[in-house]
């Protein structure tokens, strides 16, 4: 590694004027108001309550000025513009410098969901073929083990100093120290990232984050939810909390394992919410569910949004309890690919409630501005172009697109999931790309979208089409029922819709499942969309993603539920 005092006069590239980068906030905010804590994580040690100290903490003239440090100790490594970098660093203080540093030189960070399955990481990170791999020694490690990212040809460590690992990070910023701006000028449409999506339907893709994407991203949240500069936010889950510097707020991380949502321990969360006054929360719904479960009121929060998968409703009802009166619960809608789409209030949401209940799904509420939601006949057949599309009329169920300036363009490698995500539409501008969402749903008069579940998901019966979200409502209202999964067996056309059930933990399912089968099969019965569901099937645990603990493995219980189904004749 070279001299610091060499690094000094690496000059920056172009000065980043005109930047369309997320980084370009941190010089604004570090000249506007460096001491400003940009991020607070929780460090090592603990306070005589047992609880994180919160000791490390970068202010925005930190994060600024060592973001700078490390593009330009990147640069010197060869790590330069455009070129793809694994990220795999825990988020504590390194994680958010080396992603400014990154997003500042214009090289593209590849990020992966450490919770996912293994082999699906080795594939993820293959498909990337990136050019660089930054990881913590853990990673490193695996990388050689496992034979991560093998077109990777330059490493970098983040802590202790591994033989094979190339240097360490604090090397790295060494050598940048005192360069000047690093910030490039990027242009909109340069890809700025690659992100995979958690993978709940199949292998995750790459998404090809442009910068527009990021910086539209950046203000339709802030428009969206009132996200203004100056609050601080408890982001727990990780991906988000990139977006607190960028909107001018302060971030507290969490002391919690970000990948196990559903096991974070709800007291530290209420500490740490207590001691830095946190006015906004970002939190998936396994963890929402943890701090309504907890219960103890939360009186400094002013907003709460949803990330990634639906919100049950009697966690947002509870959160609205321990929230001051006038305080919002978001749930927004969307993916990866697309987000935000669309977004509903509590208070709406807490209105539609009895409909969902009925057989009518899940209200997401209305298109987030920026956004044209349009919803198409369901086909799983790729269209190439708009005019092949067919709208459905209001009320009808269709699959819904978006096109809007966070509706991503393609796959990283991957064509034949382009083509079945992408449609080209003409317009008077020129050509825009339509991303279609996977999911389905229906509008209303008022013209709010109600999701009725994931296309790969609904089932195509003799006599039409059942949808996830319409009909497991209706039975999780039984007492003794957790939580229910509608799979189909056999053919498409001719499928025969399953209900998988699971039972709340401590009923004894030898003595009563004869019991809550039939009240089921009534209570089924009695609404129009789930009264073709007659089979019922008890399982134990359903297999659920790692992120968000949330989203059922509805391809696994379909193949479980298939094999205890005695075969048609
Ligand atoms: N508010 C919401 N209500 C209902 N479902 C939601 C909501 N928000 C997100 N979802 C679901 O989560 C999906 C997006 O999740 P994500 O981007 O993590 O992809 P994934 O489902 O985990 O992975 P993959 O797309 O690879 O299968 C949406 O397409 C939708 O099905």
């Amino acid at each position: 590694m070279a001299a610091s005092s060499a690094a000094a006069s690496a000059a920056p590239t172009d000065a980043g004027a005109g930047a369309c980068n997320i980084a370009a906030v941190l010089p604004r905010m570090a000249a506007a108001a460096p001491e400003r804590i940009a991020l607070r994580c929780p460090g090592r040690h603990r306070n005589l309550h047992g609880f994180a100290r919160y000791d490390l903490a970068l202010t925005y003239a930190e994060l600024d000025r060592r973001s700078d440090a490390i593009a330009a100790g990147l640069a010197r490594c060869g790590i330069v513009r455009g070129m793809r970098t694994v990220v795999m660093v825990r988020p504590g203080p390194e994680f958010f410098l080396v992603m400014f540093a990154l997003f500042k030189a214009g090289v593209v960070p590849v990020l992966v969901d450490p919770g996912i399955d293994k082999r699906a990481l080795r594939q993820c990170l293959a498909e990337a073929e990136p050019h660089a791999f930054i990881g913590i020694p853990l990673a490193q490690t695996a990388r050689v083990l496992l034979r991560w990212a093998t077109s990777a040809t330059i490493q970098i460590t983040v802590g202790a100093r591994l033989p094979w690992g190339g240097p360490t990070l604090a090397q790295v910023e060494a050598a940048g120290v005192g360069a000047a701006s690093q910030l490039v000028a990027t242009m909109p449409d340069e890809v700025a990232a690659i992100l995979f999506t958690s993978g709940s339907t199949g292998v995750p893709k790459g998404v090809v984050y442009r910068h527009r994407h990021f910086v539209a991203q950046v203000d339709m949240l802030r428009d969206a939810f009132g996200m203004a500069a100056g609050g601080v936010d408890l982001p727990t889950f990780p991906p988000f909390a990139l977006f607190d510097p960028a909107l001018g707020l302060t971030g507290v991380i969490p002391d919690m394992d970000p990948t196990r949502p559903a096991k974070a321990d709800p007291r530290r969360l209420h500490d740490a919410i207590a001691r830095f006054g946190a006015t906004q929360l970002f939190g998936s719904p396994a963890l929402l569910k943890v701090l309504a479960a907890h219960g103890a009121p939360l009186p400094t929060i002013r907003t709460v949004t949803s990330a990634g998968a639906p919100v049950p409703a009697a966690t947002v009802a509870r959160m609205r309890e321990l929230l001051p009166a006038d305080a919002q619960v978001w749930t927004p809608y969307g993916a990866t690919e697309c987000l935000p789409v669309a977004a509903i209030e509590s208070r709406e949401l807490a209105a539609t409630r009895a409909m969902t209940e009925r057989g009518f799904g899940t209200c997401i509420g209305r298109p987030v501005a920026g956004n044209s939601v349009r919803l198409i006949q369901v086909t799983d057949a790729a269209i190439a172009g708009w005019d092949e599309a067919v709208e459905v009329a209001d009320g009808e169920v269709g699959e819904i697109t978006v096109a809007g300036p966070t509706a991503t363009d393609a796959y990283f490698n991957r064509p034949e999931a382009t083509a079945l995500a992408k449609i080209a539409e003409r317009t008077a501008a020129g050509t825009r790309i339509v991303h279609r969402m996977g999911d389905l749903a229906w509008r209303d008069g008022e013209g709010r979208l109600w999701f009725c579940g994931r296309k790969a998901h609904r089932v195509e019966s003799g006599t039409g089409p059942l949808y996830t979200d319409q009909v497991e409502p209706i039975f999780d209202l039984h007492p003794e029922v957790r939580r229910t999964a509608l799979v189909g067996v056999g053919r498409r056309g001719a499928q025969r819709p399953v209900l998988c059930v699971e039972l709340e933990a401590g009923v004894d399912a030898a003595r009563h499942w004869r019991r809550i089968e039939a009240e089921l099969l009534e209570l089924g019965g009695s609404h129009l969309r789930s009264a073709p569901v007659r089979t019922l099937l008890r399982h134990p645990r359903f297999p659920v993603d790692i992120r968000h603990n949330a989203k059922i493995g509805r391809e696994a219980l379909a193949a479980w539920a298939a094999k205890r189904l005695p075969r048609p004749a």
